[in-house]
């Protein structure tokens, strides 16, 4: 069954037209890449998806139910988690309490019940702990575990977000530019991290990426953006390679054959 479906959906922003007739079909398993040039509409389709902003106009179906007016804790307890664009971290917390933090919105107890030491709440906040270092040996984060988020560096910090995510159960993962101020070395991890999870656990990922090369090379299928509406759609080879796409999205139209650059 399809996991998510937006039909039609339309975001104004006063007289500013972010979204337009946008519709999107995510099947299990799809690792698809979101791109589109800057105010193409990608972070606003991203927010009307996950439950941020409410649609103008259209629906969201997630696993066969409408979510189209659910709130964002709503659609993340049905298993729709995403990472922001701007790190959202507890910089004073550790690593595993930040990434605790995620798996607590997936968990059985109530935090009350955790905070008073209740049985239910102990045996709750072991599983959670549990939740949290599975995830953090996931993402490679075991060295970083007991350090305070806000001394870890910027490609450490996107992973620990990716780690709070992961620990909050996803069934659809969506990544808002986590390539985002990477070097060479943070972004070649990430690619293989995001690799992983979709073909070893079999996780379904939407990504919002700049980075063409890196999108190109890691998913199967792109749909491409501009001015608030779907232009292109298709496999990544074949969807680079229209005209209209290499126009607005890279700026100038190039001859055939020649690489996109990032
Ligand atoms: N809260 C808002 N109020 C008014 N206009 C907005 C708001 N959010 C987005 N917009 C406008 O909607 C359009 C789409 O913006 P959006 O941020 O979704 O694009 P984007 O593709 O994510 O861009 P970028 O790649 O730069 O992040 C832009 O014209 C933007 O200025």
């Amino acid at each position: 069954m399809t996991l998510l479906q937006a039909t039609d959906v339309g975001k104004h922003f006063g007289g500013v037209i972010a979204l337009s007739r946008f519709s999107l079909t995510i099947e299990p398993g799809d690792l698809l890449g979101l791109i589109g040039p800057n105010g193409a509409g990608k972070t606003t389709a991203f927010n009307v998806i996950t439950g941020v902003l409410r649609p103008s106009e259209g629906h969201i179906a997630f696993d066969g139910r409408d979510v189209t007016r659910a709130s964002p804790e709503r659609r993340a307890r049905l298993g729709m988690v995403r990472t922001f664009q701007n790190i959202r971290l507890f910089d004073d917390l550790t690593v595993r309490q930040n990434v605790m933090a995620g798996a607590h919105a997936a968990a059985s107890a109530s935090p009350v019940e955790s905070v008073l030491g209740l049985p239910r709440g102990r045996a709750a906040e072991r599983r959670i702990r549990a939740i949290a270092d599975a995830m953090i040996e996931r993402t490679a984060l075991e060295p970083f575990a007991g350090q305070t988020a806000g001394a870890l560096s910027y490609g450490d910090r996107r992973r620990v977000e990716i780690a709070r995510a992961l620990a909050g159960a996803p069934r659809l993962l969506l990544l808002d530019e986590p390539a985002a101020g990477m070097n060479d070395s943070e972004k070649h991890a990430l690619s293989a991290l995001i690799d992983s999870l979709n073909r070893e656990d079999g996780l379904t990922i939407v990504l919002v990426e700049h980075n063409i090369t890196m999108v190109a090379a890691l998913c199967r299928r792109l749909v491409v953006m501009n001015k608030g509406e779907v232009i292109a759609e298709g496999a990544a080879a074949d969807v680079l390679r229209q005209p209209e796409v290499r126009e607005v999205y890279l700026g100038r139209r190039r001859p055939q054959g020649e690489a996109a650059a990032c």
